[in-house]
């Protein structure tokens, strides 16, 4: 037996939160946020609960709600049959609230029992995307990568080398009661040892880290780049994989990020700033002319493509929900155009990186064979098809070409 005490205001906020997520279509991240900012006198703990318990319902969404017998859309009624599920399958006490009388305890374990030999419910996972992943990398491997897409990730750290060394950031989390670990393979990447909201500390206020998945750190390496070089990001969103280019850098030559959203770079301006990046410049994708400019130019280019995001399950399980099939065919459109167009900035002698994170042969290896048919002046130098349940971290691919 669990013998955790659940708290009235803190299970009544993970019910509106569900119901925000799952009736009205919010996003699991934005509303968990909105829930944490809702009562002050709540502690680290009650923060925990509600945001923890929030993703696992999320999470498990399919399976539950079978174990409940309910189908969407979710009346509040069947949102506390969810959550009553929940608690049961985690073994705690539930209390004597009206809500919760009448939870068929000993039925919900036999029912787990059953409905587990269903791999699409055990995983918790759509019917398309269950015979998409069978289709894309067959029983075996899809078996075992939708097992570890489900599992609570770790949380990573990136040691910011344009203001610390991994070596003093460890000693500085330390002293402040986070004890880290290296990871093998993964030269600037620390993992927290237990879970804590760490962007309160110093450490993160004055730019020392960022929080980035070691698979994720392994992309801007890859792009293999020189202090001086003329680099572009060319999908850079807020920047985590620039602020990393810029660090391997050292902050010498030009970095150009680039996305056709002004508000990420926005954003990629306000962390460059904490990470003391001072080689950045953002640029709006506002036309063709913006890429054209570019063209026979960088010595290395980014392409870290929009994608279904398969591989960062673990990190999102809202997306299980919320991607369609159709969201799939259309996102491999813009991944081709993409690479055909951007490929363009490369000049000659340079290399591209062509990355995903996600797992799918289509939106990865498949469309660099693609690409590399109709481009006979680039080369594939080398890939990297990474897996969560092989390499424990997010499922991501990487792709590097060269131009001749
Ligand atoms: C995988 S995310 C980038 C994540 C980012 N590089 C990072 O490391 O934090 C893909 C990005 O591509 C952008 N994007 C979508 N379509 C694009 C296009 N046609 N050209 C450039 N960027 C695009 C999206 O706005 C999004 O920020």
């Amino acid at each position: 037996m669990n013998h955790m005490r659940l708290h009235r205001n803190l299970v009544f906020s993970v019910i509106d939160g569900l119901n925000l997520i799952f009736n009205e279509g919010a996003y699991a991240d934005k509303v968990v946020e909105k829930l944490l900012k809702r009562d002050a006198r709540w502690g680290s703990r009650d923060r925990k609960f509600v945001a923890e318990t929030t993703y696992e319902i999320v999470r498990w969404k399919r399976l539950y709600a079978e174990i409940a017998d309910i189908k969407e859309n979710y009346s509040r009624e069947n949102l506390w049959r969810i959550f009553a599920v929940w608690a049961t399958l985690r073994g705690i006490e539930l209390p004597d609230w009206n809500q919760l009388a009448g939870t068929p305890t000993r039925r919900i374990k036999g029912r787990f029992d059953e409905v587990s030999k269903i791999r699409k419910i055990k995983e918790s996972i759509p019917d398309w995307l269950d015979e998409l992943g069978v289709a894309e990398l067959g029983e075996d491997v899809w078996t075992k990568e939708i097992n570890a897409l489900n599992k609570q990730a770790d949380v990573i750290l990136r040691a910011n080398t344009l203001r610390t060394t991994k070596e003093k950031l460890k000693a500085l989390l330390a002293s402040l009661e986070h004890e880290t670990e290296d990871i093998k393979g993964h030269p600037s990447a620390l993992r927290l040892k237990e879970r804590a909201n760490i962007f309160k500390n110093e450490a993160f206020k004055n730019g020392f880290f960022e929080v980035q998945d070691a698979n994720s750190q392994l992309v801007s390496e890859f792009l293999d780049v020189k202090p001086g070089m003329k680099v572009v990001d060319t999908c850079a969103g807020a920047g985590g994989k620039s602020l990393h280019l810029a660090a391997l850098m050292e902050n010498k030559g030009n970095l150009i990020s680039l996305d056709i959203y002004e508000g990420k770079l926005r954003k990629l301006k306000r962390r460059a700033r904490r990470n003391g990046a001072h080689n950045i410049e953002t640029r709006v994708i506002t036309s063709t002319k913006v890429i054209k400019k570019l063209y026979d130019k960088a010595d290395r280019v980014l392409i870290d493509a929009p994608c279904s995001g398969l591989g960062v399950l673990r990190r999102n399980p809202d997306a299980k929900w919320k991607i369609q099939p159709e969201f799939l065919d259309k996102i491999k459109d813009t991944q081709q155009d993409i690479l055909q167009r951007y490929s363009r900035m490369v000049k000659s002698g340079g290399k591209m990186v062509y990355a995903t994170c996600s797992i799918l042969p289509s939106e990865n290896q498949e469309q660099v064979e693609k690409f590399l048919a109709s481009n006979d002046d680039f080369t594939l130098v080398e890939d990297k098809k990474l897996l969560a349940s092989e390499s424990g971290f997010d499922g991501f691919y990487m792709a590097l070409l060269q131009r001749k």
